[in-house]
């Protein structure tokens, strides 16, 4: 891999990465900064957790002057928690040079933006919907945008933010430098990158598998209402640093957050429908540590990077292939390794095996752990953290009494006791969730788009003609609209898809969950 050093980045650029503790560049940025240096139009592509933000982030910061008092880039994200992380790193990429930026999102006070856009930001990080309301009130003007990104570009598509995203890029010259960039490429975005992009050029380095390969992944299957024991004996076993567990609804992530709290883990949940205040509380208590279970709804899919996150589980599987890639992406960042689990019902094996198919990777089956083997997974963690006093001699003002003790009393006895009273006891605390109805495949056609495609294409991750869709009644997920066409490849298994058809249609798009107001 190349250094930073062979880009011929200004000096302080250079030190802010440097600063940044970034040594080589990853494959994503040793392919786009070059390109992205020249003004390339770009199409972005790499796994979950490998340094996007900083191929399109470092040579934006290099590119701009610090004299300009214009808005010159203009860089959208769908959820305002990506917004503002990529704030965070752009800020970061520019401190030395002085470059301003600002983040514009959904339920931030209004006012205290325009305040803050009187300080002649030279970069804007934004979410759609806002940055419009902005455009509308004049208090964005982007007549002077020379650069455009749009970061995880396929799900503001997905989203529902097409119009959105035509109405605020017509308002940019011509001229500009457009990149876009996501872990996954569904066909529908060449239909965005013809309309927006100049001659992009495709950056893509997706080996086979389109999931990040430092994650290890792994599935049980249960019935619906065993999930919520199943999921307390999986984190008592596997001890996670920082989890993130992922539900299907708002309703949901708000029960299992509450009912993880009254089994005494320390959990809070994230979704839409939450105030800005409390979603940027939460992230800043998950961010530092001070809980380590984040509940959430897709909202927490893309983008976002806790370090620290060690597990990610599904506990409702994932509407679909791309949601899976992003969901599990959010551990096994930047070099670390990471473990995903998925909790299927029987009745929905035949969605997951899809989303093996898609994303080219086999999900190992495991059972379901034991109470034996949560209960060892507390105690390992207990012993761990006495140890960790022990190697670093920290309990010196206990040890007079401990001598006393052990004159007295067996040592397994009291170290036995010592144990018991540090190891956090579950609490039979009966919880009941809602059930959410299973998700099913609800009609598959056969790859329409297996033949004839250009030979890098199977290195995009895509999907044929598929709708999903869950039961009927009660309060349903947000579904996409599957409308999207094309394959995944010639290998993909199109063909051999079981051409059953489930379930009954449903249009509402994702916007209706979790991103209005965004
Ligand atoms: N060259 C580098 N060396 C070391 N760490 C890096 C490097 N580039 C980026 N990182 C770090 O890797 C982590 C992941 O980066 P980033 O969030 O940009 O990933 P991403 O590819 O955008 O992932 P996602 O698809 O989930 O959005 C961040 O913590 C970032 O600071
Ligand atoms: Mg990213």
């Amino acid at each position: 891999m190349k250094t930073f050093n062979e880009f011929g980045l200004e000096p302080k650029v250079l030190r802010a990465i440097t600063e940044m503790g970034f040594e080589e560049s990853t494959p994503i940025q040793e392919k786009a900064i070059p390109l992205a240096l020249e003004g390339k139009d770009l199409i972005g592509q790499a796994q979950t957790g490998t340094g996007k933000t900083a191929a399109f982030g470092v040579p934006l910061i290099n590119k701009i002057q610090v004299s300009e008092d214009r808005i010159v880039a203009l860089i959208m994200c769908p959820t305002r928690e990506l917004a503002i992380q990529v704030a965070e790193e752009i800020e970061k990429l520019g401190r030395f040079k002085g470059i301003r930026s600002l983040p514009i999102y959904g339920g931030q006070d209004i006012v205290k933006q325009i305040r803050a856009l009187k300080r002649r930001p030279q970069i804007i990080i934004g979410t759609p919907g806002r940055l419009l309301d902005h455009i509308n009130r004049k208090t964005i003007k982007l007549d002077d945008v020379q650069t455009v990104i749009l970061d995880e570009a396929d799900e503001m598509l997905d989203m529902g933010f097409m119009d959105d995203i035509q109405s605020i890029l017509k308002l940019v010259p011509e001229t500009r430098h457009t990149m876009l960039f996501s872990a996954t490429m569904p066909p529908n975005i060449q239909k965005l990158a013809q309309q927006f992009l100049k001659n992009p050029e495709h950056v893509s380095v997706i080996p086979k598998q389109v999931s990040a390969p430092l994650i290890q992944q792994f599935y049980i299957e249960l019935q619906e209402k065993q999930k919520f024991e199943v999921l307390c004996r999986l984190v008592d076993m596997e001890a996670p640093e920082l989890a993130i567990i992922f539900g299907r609804t708002k309703r949901r992530v708000d029960e299992l957050s509450e009912a993880l709290q009254k089994r005494g883990y320390s959990a809070e949940g994230l979704h839409g429908d939450l105030s800005q205040h409390q979603r940027d509380a939460v992230m800043r208590k998950f961010r530092d540590g001070s809980i380590d279970v984040l509940v959430a709804t897709d909202v927490a899919a893309r983008g976002l990077d806790v370090s620290g996150v060690t597990h990610v589980v599904n506990f409702d599987l994932p509407q679909d292939p791309e949601s899976y890639v992003h969901r599990i992406g959010r551990t096994g960042r930047a070099g670390k390794e990471g473990t995903a689990w998925t909790f299927v019902t029987p009745r929905e094996m035949d969605h997951l095996h899809f989303i093996e198919r898609l994303t080219r990777h086999r999900i190992a089956r495991k059972p379901m752990p034991s109470t034996a083997e949560a209960f060892e997974g507390k105690q390992r963690i207990t012993a761990e953290k006495i140890l960790d006093i022990v190697q670093n001699d920290e309990a010196n003002e206990y040890k007079g009494l401990s001598i006393q003790l052990l004159e007295q009393y067996d040592s397994v006895a009291l170290l036995s006791a010592a144990l018991k009273l540090l190891t956090r006891e579950s609490k039979e605390v009966n919880v009941e969730l809602t059930p959410e109805d299973p998700l099913r495949v609800k009609k598959r056609r056969p790859d329409i788009r297996s033949s004839g495609r250009k030979p890098n294409s199977s290195s995009y991750m895509s999907k044929r003609t598929d709708r999903f869709g869950g039961g009927s009644g009660g309060s349903r997920p947000p579904r996409r609209e599957g409308s999207r066409d094309g394959g995944w490849d010639n290998r993909g298994g199109g063909s051999r898809d079981r051409g059953r058809s489930y379930g009954s249609s449903s249009s509402s798009s994702k916007r209706s969950d979790d991103y209005v107001n965004n």
